[in-house]
């Protein structure tokens, strides 16, 4: 039986923090629940009219690199029920491909980001806020090894960027969005007793809304 209104689960914190480890965890904990991901970094705007030079000096960590009106309109359908066709981002690139993903609506939708508690029209719609929060050494080590193996980057590319400006702008913009959240989830994906917290919640308001 589906719930009456779908339920929106926001899971922010710096690059590298764990957020998608957390929500991939969570989906499995749901399992056999209507549940459904949508990454904010699908979100991130066509550059395709750029270059490969201008694309690498663009500041991905600032708000306005990313779409959030179409994120809220798509989370807005999502929410009525309705499918959304998902755009895809391609890291390598540096901009949006060409493909795109139906998501079906669900029960539950988790929404995970870096910017996601920035901009309070995207703060209103969400029934619960997370916050990941994972010393900055961690999150430079986990980004390292992910962006080399996954996202097609060189250890210099990596330290660069850092430098310049994934750490100063989660210093302006992501670390004080943490006063916002209803739950701070240390360590990310290795704290079962916080994500345990999070699933428990997150299955009463289900149960609730099936009564
Ligand atoms: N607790 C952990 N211990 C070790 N590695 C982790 C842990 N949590 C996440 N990772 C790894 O760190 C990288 C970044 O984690 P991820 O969940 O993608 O973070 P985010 O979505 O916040 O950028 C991934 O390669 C992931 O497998
Ligand atoms: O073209 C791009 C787009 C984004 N980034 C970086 O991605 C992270 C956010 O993703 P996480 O999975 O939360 O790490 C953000 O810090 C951007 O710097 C990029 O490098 N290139």
């Amino acid at each position: 039986m589906a719930i009456s209104r779908p339920m929106l689960i926001g899971v922010t914190g710096g690059s590298g923090s764990g957020k998608t480890t957390v929500s991939q965890d969570i989906i499995k904990r749901l399992e056999g629940e209507s549940v459904v991901m949508i990454p904010q970094d699908a979100y991130y705007r066509d550059q395709s009219e750029k270059s490969m030079t201008e694309r690498r000096k663009t500041n991905y960590d600032h708000p306005d690199s990313l779409d959030n009106d179409l994120l809220i309109t798509q989370l807005k359908q999502l929410l009525n029920r309705e499918a959304i066709d998902q755009p895809v981002y391609d890291y390598t690139n540096h901009t949006r491909s060409s493909e795109k993903i139906r998501v079906e609506p669900a029960d539950v939708i988790i929404l995970e980001g870096v910017l996601l508690f920035t901009e309070s029209n995207l703060r209103d719609l969400l029934d619960i806020k997370v916050y990941v929060d994972t010393d900055d050494d961690l999150r430079f080590i986990r980004r390292m090894q992910r962006d080399i193996v996954e996202r097609g980057r060189t250890v210099d590319s990596v330290v660069n960027q850092y430098l310049e400006t994934v750490k100063p702008m989660y210093h302006q913009f992501v670390e004080p969005t943490k006063r916002y959240a209803d739950i701070i989830l240390p360590e990310g994906g290795a704290n079962v007793v916080g994500i345990g917290m999070l699933e428990a919640q997150i299955r009463d308001i289900l149960n609730k809304n099936k009564a």
